[in-house]
């Protein structure tokens, strides 16, 4: 008998998942990006139906033990027998669930990582980058390409605020290939990738060329 999940997702799977969930809050957490109980990440654990592990809400990210996470379905809602803790799901869980299922991401990271709220506060309409060697680290060309970071505005309700990503994410992605980032104004920022390791690359690498983008901001604008 399977201890954590009766309907099929091994409990190596789920002890593998809560573990790395554990070891990424813990390094953001070191990074300053999950302050206090800021920020979730989430892991892929079945693509159909769409299956997540996501962090427990209200916790101290610095702090999860390999069993802090809730498995939930492609809204976000927690998903009974199929393993994980009884905390509550993170408060935006259905927002990883809807990035997972348009982006095909393995993994979704969300980080209270200052810069992305301050470029956000800066370039509402979007964060403009180019002809920076980093951008290669997101799968766009160091040089002669522009390539956007979209902002979208924060909201309590993750239906609006995932409507709000696929609107600018779809036409974005319609012929060249992805931004694996998404800045929430006054809020922070969304990262994913194929796993756990990529997306906290991906954030990894945003925080640095935003950073870019706010010291170098008097010099542009002169
Ligand atoms: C200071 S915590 C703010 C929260 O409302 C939220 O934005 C957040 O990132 C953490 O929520 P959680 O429900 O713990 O996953
Ligand atoms: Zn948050």
């Amino acid at each position: 008998m399977n201890q954590f999940s009766p309907q099929g997702i091994t409990d190596e799977t789920l002890v593998a998942a809560g573990t790395a969930l554990a070891a990424e809050a813990a390094r953001f957490a070191g990074l300053g990006w999950m302050r206090g109980t800021s920020g979730n990440l989430s892991v892929t654990l079945e693509r159909d139906p769409l299956l997540l592990a996501v962090t427990g809400s209200g916790l101290d990210k610095g702090e999860l033990t390999a069993a802090d996470f809730v498995v939930v379905d492609r809204d976000g809602e927690r998903v009974e027998g199929r393993g994980g803790s009884g905390h509550r799901p993170s408060a935006e869980a259905g927002l990883h669930a809807r990035i997972a299922r348009i982006t095909g991401a393995g993994a979704v990271v969300h980080v209270h990582a200052l810069p992305a709220v301050v470029a956000a506060h800066h370039w509402p309409d979007g964060v403009v980058l180019r002809d920076l060697e980093m951008l290669k680290g997101l799968g766009h060309l160091a040089h002669d390409e522009t390539v956007v970071i979209p902002v979208v505005q924060n909201s309590q309700d993750m239906t609006e605020l995932g409507d709000a990503f696929e609107s600018r994410y779809l036409p974005a992605t319609a012929d060249v290939a992805e931004v694996p980032v998404v800045l929430v104004a006054k809020h922070g920022m969304y990262a994913w990738g194929a796993d756990l390791k990529q997306a906290r690359w991906h954030a990894e690498l945003i925080e640095w060329m935003l950073r870019f983008a706010i010291e170098t901001r008097e010099l542009e604008t002169r």
